[in-house]
C-alpha cells in the first residue's frame, strides 16, 4: 500500500503536469503557443510543450516527496534546486535544447514543495508564503551563467521569476486568482475565465521574456494592451492582440508560467475538500 507521502507526491505531480498542459491548450493566447499557432515562437510547438510537460512528472513527484511535512530551510532549498536542475536537463533533452518550461519548473516546483510541506492541508495563502520562504534561501549551487532573465533583471531593475517567488507570488494573490474566481462567479465559461486570468497577469507582470526580446517599450505595450482587452466583454477579438504581439515578437512567457501556477493552486485547493478515492477520480 502507498504511504500518505507517496500518494500526495503522485497527486501533486499529476496536478502540476495537468496545469502545464491546460495552460498551453488554452486558446487563443496572445503571443504564446496554443492550439491554433505558436505565437511569437519559431522553435516551440504545442506537441513539444505537451511532451515537455509530461517529462516533468518525476521532477514534481520528487520535489513533493523530499518536502513532505518538513519546514522551509537552506537544506530543503538545495535539495529541491538539485531536483529542479535535473528537471531542466530532462526538459532540454526532451525538446532538443529548446526552453519550454524553465520558468514553470521554478514557480510550480516551489509551490509543489510548499504544498507538500503542509501535507496537502495548507490554504493557498500558506502555500505561497512557504514557497516564498524557500525561494528566499540563497541558491549556493546556482551556476554563474548569464541567463536572459539575469541580464534583464540587472539591466531594468525588475525582480523577474526569482523576485516573484521570493515575495510569495504577489501577482497570483493580487491579480490572477481573484480574476479567476471573479470571472467564474460572473458566469463566464472556464476558457474565458482563464483568458481573463492570463490578461490580468500580462497587464501587471514585469515579464523578463518580453523585456529580453523587446525592452521597456514592448513591456509597456503588452501591459497597456492587456489592460485594455480586460475591459472588453467580447473576448473573441483577442485574435487581434495575438497578431499584434506576434508582429512585435512579444511572448508573455512569464505570465504563461504564472497562469499555470494559478491553475495549480486552484486545483490543489479544490482537492483539499475531497477524500482519497475522489482525488484520483478528479485528476485522472
Ligand atoms: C530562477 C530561475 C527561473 C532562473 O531564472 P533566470 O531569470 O536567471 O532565468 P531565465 O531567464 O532563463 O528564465 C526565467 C523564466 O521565468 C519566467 N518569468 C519571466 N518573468 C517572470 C516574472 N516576472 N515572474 C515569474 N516568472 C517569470 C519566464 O518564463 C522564463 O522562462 C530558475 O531557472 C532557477 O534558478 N532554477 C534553479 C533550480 C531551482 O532552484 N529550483 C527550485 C525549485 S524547482
Ligand atoms: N504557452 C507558452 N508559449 C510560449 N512560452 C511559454 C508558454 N508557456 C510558458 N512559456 C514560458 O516561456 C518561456 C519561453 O520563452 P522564451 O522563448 O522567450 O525564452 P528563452 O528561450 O529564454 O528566450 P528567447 O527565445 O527569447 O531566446 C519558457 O521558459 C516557458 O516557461
Amino acid at each position: 500500500m502507498k504511504s500518505e507521502m507517496q500518494s500526495f507526491s503522485d497527486i501533486a505531480a499529476k496536478v502540476a503536469v495537468r496545469s502545464l498542459i491546460e495552460e498551453v491548450e488554452l486558446t487563443p493566447k496572445p503571443g504564446l503557443v496554443d492550439q491554433v499557432n505558436t505565437g511569437a515562437h519559431q522553435d516551440l510547438t504545442l506537441q513539444l510543450m505537451i511532451k515537455s510537460a509530461e517529462t516533468l512528472t518525476d521532477t514534481f513527484k520528487n520535489i513533493a516527496f523530499v518536502s513532505y511535512g518538513r519546514n522551509p530551510s537552506q537544506a530543503l532549498r538545495e535539495e529541491i534546486a538539485a531536483i529542479g536542475r535535473i528537471g531542466e536537463r530532462k526538459m532540454f533533452e526532451a525538446t532538443g535544447g529548446v526552453n519550454t518550461h524553465k520558468g514553470a519548473i521554478w514557480a510550480i516546483g516551489l509551490l509543489v514543495s510548499a504544498a507538500s510541506i503542509g501535507k496537502g492541508r495548507f490554504t493557498i495563502k500558506e502555500i505561497v508564503k512557504r514557497a516564498g520562504e524557500i525561494a528566499s534561501f540563497p541558491d549556493r549551487h546556482c551556476p554563474n551563467t548569464n541567463t536572459n532573465g539575469r541580464i534583464v533583471t540587472l539591466k531594468y531593475g525588475v525582480g523577474g521569476a526569482r523576485g516573484e517567488a521570493q515575495q510569495g507570488f504577489p501577482h497570483i494573490m493580487k491579480f490572477s486568482l481573484p480574476m479567476l474566481y471573479r470571472s467564474r462567479a460572473y458566469g463566464l465559461t472556464e476558457e474565458k475565465a482563464r483568458l481573463k486570468t492570463l490578461l490580468s497577469l500580462i497587464a501587471h507582470v514585469d515579464d523578463t521574456c518580453i523585456l529580453h526580446r523587446g525592452g521597456t517599450e514592448a513591456l509597456m505595450f503588452a501591459k497597456k494592451k492587456a489592460a485594455y482587452f480586460l475591459t472588453k466583454d467580447n473576448l473573441e477579438c483577442i485574435n487581434t492582440l495575438d497578431e499584434e504581439f506576434i508582429s512585435r515578437n512579444i511572448s508573455p512567457g512569464g505570465s504563461a508560467d504564472l497562469l499555470a501556477a494559478t491553475l495549480f493552486l486552484d486545483k490543489i485547493h479544490a482537492l483539499k475538500a475531497v477524500d482519497e478515492v475522489q482525488k484520483y477520480e478528479l485528476i485522472k
